[in-house]
């Protein structure tokens, strides 16, 4: 299994506990809002730490409170695509892209901006981006930093049909073409069932 998570911890009034296994390819995180969904992402990328369990990414463990194992976000190769695009707003769209993005130049920038369909948006200022273009641009930031999967937040939520069509055509080829496993959050059933190889309901 790609993922094998076991987490809980209170939020708020709220206990979020969640637990499943999941093979790569895309595995949709499916619940009622409040359910803990974003909350289990956090737990997952390492920016709210569990009171309880395990999380094994590809056989690397990320977090173990038995054997007090907590390795910090930065090291843990998960690109992370927020629910708002948290785009630089002072840094025009190829300054956001090359923040963060490493090594990962030339060839491989071209052809994530070519596979994202924001080539022709380098030059624009993120306030000047629709939801959906705002949304392709964090997904490619999120890319460049060469992470092992992608977590991503509701990532067709407050976009037209139009759009919502055109970002889960990006997430199908993020998913197969360059073969990233992901863990998405909806509450769409019909987006979770054309995209996900697995649901886990919350
Ligand atoms: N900062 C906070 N302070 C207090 N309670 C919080 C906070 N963040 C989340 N919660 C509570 O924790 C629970 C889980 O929230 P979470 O955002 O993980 O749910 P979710 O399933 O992602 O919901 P949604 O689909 O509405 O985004 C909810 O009951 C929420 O009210």
């Amino acid at each position: 299994m790609f993922f094998e998570v076991d987490v809980e911890r209170q939020v708020g009034e709220a206990w979020v506990a969640c637990r499943f296994s999941a093979p790569d390819g895309l595995t949709v995180l499916f619940g009622p809002s409040g359910a803990g969904k974003t909350s289990t992402l956090h737990m997952i990328a390492g920016l709210l730490t569990p009171s309880r369990g395990r999380i094994v990414v590809h056989d690397r463990v990320l977090f173990d409170s038995e054997a007090r194992i907590d390795v910090p976000p930065e090291r843990r190769g998960v690109g992370y695509v927020f629910q708002e695009a948290r785009l630089f707003p002072h840094m025009r769209v190829a300054a956001n892209l090359h923040y963060g993005a490493g090594e990962k130049h030339g060839e491989d920038f071209e052809r994530l901006t070519r596979v994202l369909g924001i080539a022709h948006l380098l030059d624009r200022w993120p306030r000047t981006l629709s939801g959906g273009e705002a949304r392709r641009v964090a997904i490619a930031r999120a890319l460049l930093s060469d992470p092992d999967f992608l977590l991503l937040d509701e990532p067709l939520s407050s976009l037209d049909k139009a759009r919502r069509e055109e970002i889960m055509r990006v997430i199908e080829r993020v998913r197969d073409d360059l073969c990233i496993p992901i863990l998405m959050v909806t509450h769409d059933h019909d987006e979770a069932k054309r995209l996900a190889s697995q649901i886990v309901a919350l």
